[in-house]
């Protein structure tokens, strides 16, 4: 290449370099609208179609390093793509992703957190994990507990696992946001900076908690969104307690009796959703948190 032509090329490759830089300040200031800037990048050539899909998502507030990987998983777009250079598909996947997002913004119905109890068996683990594995953009809060691992539960994962002293002086400390003795055994509490943190960084953010707790939320946070999950009938709440088999008869008849007191106490939240199949209640959960109308969803 002569060296004049190299010259107008590299010109070229800075002002694209500058245009690019342009549209993330704008998105990140918010000058730009995230839906604009992905119609923009359908014609070729634009600043928008050459901006990586890594640096157009980086662009919202909350979204880091963590959730970028987990955000274009879930999409199943690579990092090095470039907006004007995603499959149909992927486009959409991209902008259905961005309209909720930009949806519950908008609407500003966000709860700061949201609590998710209900009685013994009805299914909460369940659809923590469900929500887990299928909703990346939640933060699952991670209580502490005094109770011991089972097999294949891993500390800071699922629990952080402590010993009666370390509870007590996380406790001392103000470090827990609620606990609770739950079935009369163990002590299980939320550490207060990783939700508040995860909060203020505009997150969703998930309590798996039980009804003690649920209510220790409440009063010390009002805005926070109540979920109580209820099992389709008293006889399925039954299967579901037998069926997982991890408690003796007397156990289970102790958790039963604590179950009617915890079923009678629903009216006290400000959702119920009947854990009639774990993706439709999970979806729906998801609805309340991100602050969509019932309408929208049935
Ligand atoms: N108050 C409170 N309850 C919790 C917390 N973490 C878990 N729990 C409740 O503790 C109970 C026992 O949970 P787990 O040990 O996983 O046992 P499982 O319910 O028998 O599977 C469940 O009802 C949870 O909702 C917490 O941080 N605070
Ligand atoms: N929607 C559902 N339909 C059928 N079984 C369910 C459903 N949700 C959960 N279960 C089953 O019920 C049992 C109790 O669920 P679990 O998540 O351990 O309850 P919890 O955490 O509320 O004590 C488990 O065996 C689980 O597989």
């Amino acid at each position: 290449m002569p060296d004049v032509d190299r010259t107008a090329a590299s010109r070229a490759a800075v002002a694209a370099r500058r245009a690019r830089a342009e549209v993330k300040r704008r998105l990140r200031s918010g000058e730009a609208s995230p839906l604009r800037v992905l119609e923009q990048a359908r014609v070729p050539e634009t600043p928008a179609a050459s901006l990586r899909v890594t640096d157009f998502l980086l662009s919202f507030p909350a979204i880091g390093q963590v959730k970028l990987s987990r955000i274009l998983e879930e999409l199943s777009i690579s990092e090095r793509k470039r907006l004007g250079g995603l499959g149909r598909q992927q486009r959409e996947r991209l902008e259905g992703f961005v309209r909720e997002r930009v949806g519950a913004e908008a609407a500003g119905t966000r709860p700061p957190l949201t609590v998710l109890a209900g009685p013994t068996a009805v299914g909460k683990g369940t659809v923590a994990t469900y929500i887990r594995e299928h909703y990346p953009e939640v933060s699952l809060s991670v209580s502490a507990t005094t109770r011991a691992p089972r097999p294949g539960e891993v500390d800071g994962t699922h629990y952080f696992f402590t010993s009666d002293e370390q509870f007590d002086r996380m406790l001392a400390a103000g470090e827990l946001l609620e606990w609770a003795t739950v079935h009369n055994k163990y002590r299980y509490g939320t550490p207060r900076g990783p939700v508040q943190e995860a909060s203020e960084r505009g997150e969703l953010v998930l309590l798996e908690i039980d009804l003690q707790g649920a209510r220790q939320v409440r009063a010390s946070m009002p805005d926070a969104r109540l979920v109580f999950l209820a099992p389709p009938s008293w006889d399925e709440l039954v299967n579901r307690l037998v069926g997982r088999g991890t408690e003796d008869s007397e156990e289970r008849a102790r958790r039963l009796e604590t179950a009617k007191v915890e079923l009678a106490a629903a009216d006290e939240f400000d959702e119920i959703i009947i854990n009639d199949e774990v993706p439709r209640a999970a979806a729906r959960l998801i609805d309340i948190m991100r602050g969509t109308p019932r309408s929208a969803n049935g």
